[in-house]
This record gives structure tokens, C-alpha cells and sequence, in this order.
């Protein structure tokens, strides 16, 4: 089944170019979905219209069969950004609890410290975010989807700056997302790692759907997720 459909998605921030053009594809539940394209190519556009950050202009947009402006959508997914902002003021403890007040879920502090322990943060659940570095910054938003658990997470490059070891266990916790029947959208240019871990991969230039295909099957067909990409930008008429 579908958890996220985007169906016939364009936006335009000017009204006259259009940065996302008929964008159409779907992340299924209980499956990795990678989501690539050059930079300016409109990834970051498209998860704003996923999330109802800026207004869908036409096509539709359903999370969990429910229109994607709908708060019953909103309670169905996380967006974790590219950023590391997160509020100075919290600890980790108050951060996560407002999270998953927002959720209307229950807090497991119990496994959020154990996560805190593996991704090398042991002692620092109850320190103030503003103590934290930029790499804690991202490991701390990791940990709150991790133990909020909507059925969709999506990922907008915010591995981006964390160590070789907090990506092991990423990979690790995302893999059991997946077997637990979640579902992410994962945004990255680490091609490697969305050949470890991508089901489909979905390759967006200009705002076009360039290739929705397996990553299995566009490995074999261009040698790697890298070589798909250069194959493209060298042959198309862009
Ligand atoms: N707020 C905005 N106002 C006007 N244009 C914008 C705005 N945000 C993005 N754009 C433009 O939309 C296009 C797509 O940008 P977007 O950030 O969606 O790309 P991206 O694929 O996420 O890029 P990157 O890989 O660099 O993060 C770019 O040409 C960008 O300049």
C-alpha cells in the first residue's frame, strides 16, 4: 500500500518558472525510498509541498490516504531538515516529550537514552541543546523520529555531518524501521548509502521525475547510483 502519493505535483515560487513540474511518485509502507537530483533540481521544494510548508499549487498530495493538509495527515509524518536547528532552551528530555506531545504518542525515555548510549551521547539526555555540537544537533533529531515513530519519516540530508559510526547505526535503526512496517523518504547525494539502503530510488532534475525505479535495478543497468546520474547528465539535453 501507499503511504505517500504525490500525484501531478508543480510549484512555481515567482509564478513563472515552475521549480517542481507534474512530480508524481509514491512511498510505500515498509520501504526506503531515495530521493535524488542535482542541487537546485527541487527535492527540498518537494518535501515543503509534502509537508504543507508552502501551499500546493496543483496535484495532490495524500499521506496515509489522507489529504496532506489535513492535521490526521500531519500526525502520519516527520520531516527531519537539512538544518540542525532544534530549540536552545530544551534538554533533549523536553525536547523529546514536546515531540511526542505533537504526536499524541506516549515517550519512551527508556529508549531514547538507550539510543542516546549508541549514538555516543550517554550522560547528556538532561544537558540544554545549546551545549550540544552541530553533529549532537542531528543525532538528537535522529533519536526523536526514531522514538516518535510516525509511519513516514523523511529525511532531508540530515545525516549530513554526522560520524562514520552514528551512520552505521542509522542505517542499522532504519532497516528496522523498515521491518517494523515503517516507511522513509530519504533525501541524500551519499549515493552509497542509498545503495545500501534504498528500495526505489527516485531521480529528480529540473523538477522532473527523471527515473521511479528500483535502485537494484538501476545499479545493474548503469554499475552504481553515481554512474546513473553522470550517465544522464552527460547524455541529456538539459
Ligand atoms: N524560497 C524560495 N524562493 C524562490 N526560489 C526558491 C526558493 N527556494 C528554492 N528556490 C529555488 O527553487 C529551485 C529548487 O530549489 P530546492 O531547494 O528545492 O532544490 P534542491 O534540489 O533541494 O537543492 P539542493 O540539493 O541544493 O538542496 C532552485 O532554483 C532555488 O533557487
Amino acid at each position: 500500500m501507499s503511504l505517500l502519493s504525490v500525484k501531478d505535483v508543480s510549484y512555481s515560487y515567482d509564478g513563472i518558472v515552475n521549480v517542481l513540474l507534474d512530480v508524481s511518485f509514491d512511498v510505500e509502507e515498509g520501504a526506503i525510498t531515495g530521493l535524488v537530483g542535482p542541487n537546485g533540481s527541487g527535492k527540498s521544494t518537494l518535501i515543503k509541498n509534502i509537508f504543507d510548508l508552502v501551499k500546493l499549487q496543483s496535484g495532490t498530495i495524500h499521506i496515509g490516504g489522507h489529504e496532506h493538509a489535513r492535521p490526521e495527515a500531519k500526525q502520519q509524518a516527520i520531516y527531519l531538515s537539512s538544518n540542525d536547528y532544534l530549540p536552545e532552551f530544551l534538554t533533549a528530555r523536553e525536547y523529546i516529550t514536546m515531540m511526542a506531545r505533537l504526536f499524541d504518542v506516549t515517550v519512551d525515555h527508556g529508549k531514547a537514552l538507550a539510543l542516546f548510549r549508541e549514538f555516543s551521547m550517554e550522560g547528556r539526555y538532561d544537558d540544554l541543546v545549546e551545549d550540544y555540537s552541530h553533529g549532537m544537533r542531528k543525532k538528537t533529531q535522529l533519536v526523536s523520529a526514531l522514538v516518535v515513530r510516525p509511519p513516514l519519516i523523511v529525511i532531508d540530508e540530515t545525516l549530513n555531518g554526522i560520524d562514520l559510526e552514528a551512520l552505521h547505526l542509522a542505517e542499522k535503526e532504519f532497516r528496522r524501521v523498515r521491518e517494523e512496517g515503517g516507511s522513509i523518504l530519504l533525501c541524500t547525494h551519499d549515493f552509497s548509502v542509498l545503495e545500501r539502503l534504498a528500495d526505489r530510488t527516485v531521480f529528480l532534475d529540473l523538477g522532473h521525475v527523471v527515473y521511479d525505479e528500483p535502485t537494484g535495478d538501476l545499479v545493474a543497468e548503469h554499475g552504481s547510483v553515481a554512474e546513473m546520474v553522470f550517465d544522464y547528465l552527460e547524455t541529456s539535453q538539459r
